[in-house]
């Protein structure tokens, strides 16, 4: 059996605002290949480590390393570059260009930053890659809110990401479209992309993650696969308060 080569690396980091310690002392790795959802209640520090990720946030404290490079600091783009792309928690599609445009915006941002012509036909792949082949000329606000997604997903793939991370991606589904998103992310995982999520949808953390980093106050509280995790008692008080075990 190989072992599983680590991708990233989260050591120790701290990001304080103010007094408040959002994210503190936080320790994780993610490995090649795997989905790991970032959970925790309202206000646990999960965006803060998101942005710490992508670069939006410099922490405190603490490395950040991308298969053995720091990249704790380094700005948004450089990050980009090395390979780490993001959605957001709002939609943030373009809505007077069409979708192939969209796409075409996120292209040339990426490790191998591609423009013009050549940028059309990667455009209608990427589009095709999250089933929407037959969008390239519909433009951004006469979507769908399950195809606004998938083009932000598109879009995000665009940088040729070894590492996406995903922001609530998977909110404001309805119950179908969460079934389709949730096939599209496990496909996009087969074409070998590692993945970060963070989710309040139990039912997708349980049936896509293998495994869970759980988060309260900014410190790890518990870690392992969905099962386990959540059935930690330290994380049941978490989400629940401490009458959950009255
Ligand atoms: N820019 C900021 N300035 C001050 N405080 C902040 C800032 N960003 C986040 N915080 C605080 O840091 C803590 C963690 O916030 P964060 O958004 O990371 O939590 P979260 O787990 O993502 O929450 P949610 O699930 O509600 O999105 C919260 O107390 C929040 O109010």
């Amino acid at each position: 059996m190989t072992t599983p080569t680590t991708l990233l690396s989260v050591g120790n980091v701290t990001r304080r605002f103010g007094s408040l310690r959002a994210v503190d002392d936080l320790s994780f790795d993610i490995a090649e290949g795997e989905i790991v959802g970032l959970l925790g209640p309202n206000g646990s520090g999960k965006t803060t480590m998101m942005n710490l990720v992508s670069g939006a946030l410099k922490p405190n404290a603490g490395t950040i390393r991308l298969a053995g490079e720091e990249i704790a600091g380094l700005p948004p783009n450089r990050i980009a570059r090395q390979g780490i792309a993001r959605t957001f928690q709002l939609v943030r599609v373009l809505p007077s260009m069409h979708c192939l445009d969209n796409v075409k915006a996120g292209l040339g941002f990426g490790a191998e930053p591609t423009w013009g012509s050549a940028a059309d036909s990667l455009g209608e792949a990427l589009l095709q890659r999250v089933g929407m082949a037959h969008r390239c000329w519909t433009l951004g606000k006469d979507l769908t809110y399950m195809d606004q997604k998938r083009l932000e997903l598109a879009r995000a793939l665009a940088l040729k990401p070894r590492l996406l991370l995903l922001d609530e991606w998977l909110a404001g589904l309805n119950p179908s479209e969460l079934v389709e998103a949730i096939e599209l992310l496990r496909k996009v995982r087969g074409e070998g992309v590692t993945m970060v999520m963070v989710e309040h949808v139990m039912d997708a953390i349980r049936s896509l993650c293998d495994r869970c980093v759980i988060m309260n106050a900014g410190a790890k509280i518990a870690e392992g696969t969905p099962a386990e995790a959540l059935a930690e008692p330290e994380v049941v008080r978490a989400y629940l308060g401490d009458d959950a075990h009255a």
